[in-house]
């Protein structure tokens, strides 16, 4: 794989780059609430402007269906990286139409411009190889190099990660390349007792990985919107809870299997419920309550987990050299909903273990829920992609970085 320091090496003054960037953050409205995954990418296109290169930053935010919706549009994403640049950046409202190429060709040496959220065109995560492939064509057009920087999203097959650097040279960037080397140990010389936290929401996404992880984790505490699918494999009721009901002969196999191989399988005991999903603009009072994992009430959403299963994790967290986290443990966007996100984070800030963070959410979590970065081993950007990375997967984004 080429970095882009060989890519400064060679020159870049004068060329069009297009950096492949996730700058899929957290919005309110038209509020960036969490900005660490604009921050990730500073280096890679502070140091390409610098060289003068005329920087193209693309991006997914969210998942538009394939078409302009303007509460998925990247401009906030646009005018913080400006400020977080203290430079002018400019901002293309289409991704390869007649604003992108007007924008693209209108910039000068050492300047950035950002084209609008890729997944506006269906060619972006189109299955279908010729259609991704036409979307990659006409984006090849905007440039003549092309860096690949957007960790979060390396495990998607989609046009701008995979079919595109195909198209031309490429590189990648200096975030990649940090993300890559810390997981990188993770999958070699791991501390143990290694202990790994799920929760989330994309619990189809996730759950896949848990078959891997029995063969390399000593404990598994499931929390968040991943746990339903659990209590309900127990036989429990859940209610309106997140649930993947076609998952959930695979979860029983994963039980009897952990069961087999001695791996500790952690469940939550308690549970916080609501009679709806929280309205996260007013932050209106959800009315929770909190009732027993196997005790939930019909008609009640688990948005949480609760306080003796806060105190039951941190204490299954206290002991573990190696800690890998993904998903909160709750809606923690609400405050009645944060107590087991922020009790898995003070458990990793307390434990002595090498504690690496993954996922949008989950990283924004910590920051917003006001803990300090560097308590933490590794804050990575990706949640999906580092997942993936774990479990040894080829990740096309990777994949189609190499020579
Ligand atoms: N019990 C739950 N029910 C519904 N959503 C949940 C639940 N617990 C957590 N979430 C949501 O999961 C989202 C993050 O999930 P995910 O995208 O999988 O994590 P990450 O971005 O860290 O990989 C958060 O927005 C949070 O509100
Ligand atoms: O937020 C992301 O992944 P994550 O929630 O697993 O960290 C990435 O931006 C990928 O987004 P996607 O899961 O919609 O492809």
């Amino acid at each position: 794989m080429k970095t882009i320091d060989e890519l400064l090496a060679e020159g870049v003054a004068g060329k069009r780059v297009f950096v492949r960037a996730d700058l899929n953050v957290p919005l309110d409205g038209t509020t960036i609430t969490d900005d660490g995954r604009i921050r990730a990418v500073l280096p890679t296109v502070a140091k390409l402007a610098e060289a003068g290169a005329r920087v193209v930053v693309a991006s997914h935010l969210g998942r538009p269906k394939g078409a302009p919706d303007p509460a998925f549009s990247l401009a906030p994403a646009a005018a913080r990286l400006g400020e977080l640049l203290g430079a002018d950046v400019a901002f293309a409202t289409d991704t390869v139409g007649e604003s992108a190429r007007a924008t693209v060709a209108g910039l000068a040496d050492g300047q950035v411009a950002v084209i609008e959220n890729l997944r506006f065109n269906p060619g972006e995560t189109s299955k279908d190889d010729a259609e991704r492939g036409a979307f990659a064509d006409r984006l090849a057009e905007l440039a003549d190099v092309y860096v690949g920087d957007g960790f979060g999203a390396v495990h998607r097959k989609h046009a701008s990660v995979f079919d595109l650097p195909a198209r031309l040279p490429h590189y990648a960037g200096y975030l990649i390349a940090t993300e890559v080397g810390v997981l990188k140990k993770l999958t070699t010389d791991v501390q143990r007792p290694y202990a790994v936290v799920l929760g989330g929401a994309k619990v189809s996404d996730k759950l896949g990985v848990i078959d891997h992880l029995l063969e390399r984790a000593d404990r598994i505490l499931i929390g968040g919107g991943m746990a339903y699918t659990f209590l309900k494999a127990q036989g429990h009721e859940v209610g309106s809870s997140l649930l993947q009901e076609d998952q959930i002969p695979a979860v029983q196999e994963y039980l009897r299997r952990a069961e087999e191989k001695g791996v500790e399988f952690v469940l939550p005991v308690d549970v916080v419920v609501a009679p709806a999903f929280p309205d996260l603009k007013t932050k209106a009072p959800a009315h929770p309550t909190t009732v027993a994992a196997d005790a939930m009430p019909a008609g009640q959403m688990g948005l949480d987990n609760g306080p003796e299963t806060n105190k039951l994790y941190a204490s299954k967290l206290a002991d573990a050299a190696t800690v890998f986290w993904n998903g909160p443990m709750g809606v923690f966007e609400h405050p009645d909903f944060a107590d087991g996100t922020r009790a898995v984070a003070q458990a990793l800030v307390d434990s002595p273990a090498f504690s690496v963070v993954g996922g949008g959410d989950s990283a924004a979590a910590v920051r917003i829920l006001g803990f300090d970065e560097n308590a933490f081993g590794h804050i990575s950007t990706g949640g999906g992609a580092s997942l993936e990375y774990l479990e040894g997967k080829t990740l096309p984004g990777l994949a189609a970085l190499e020579d």
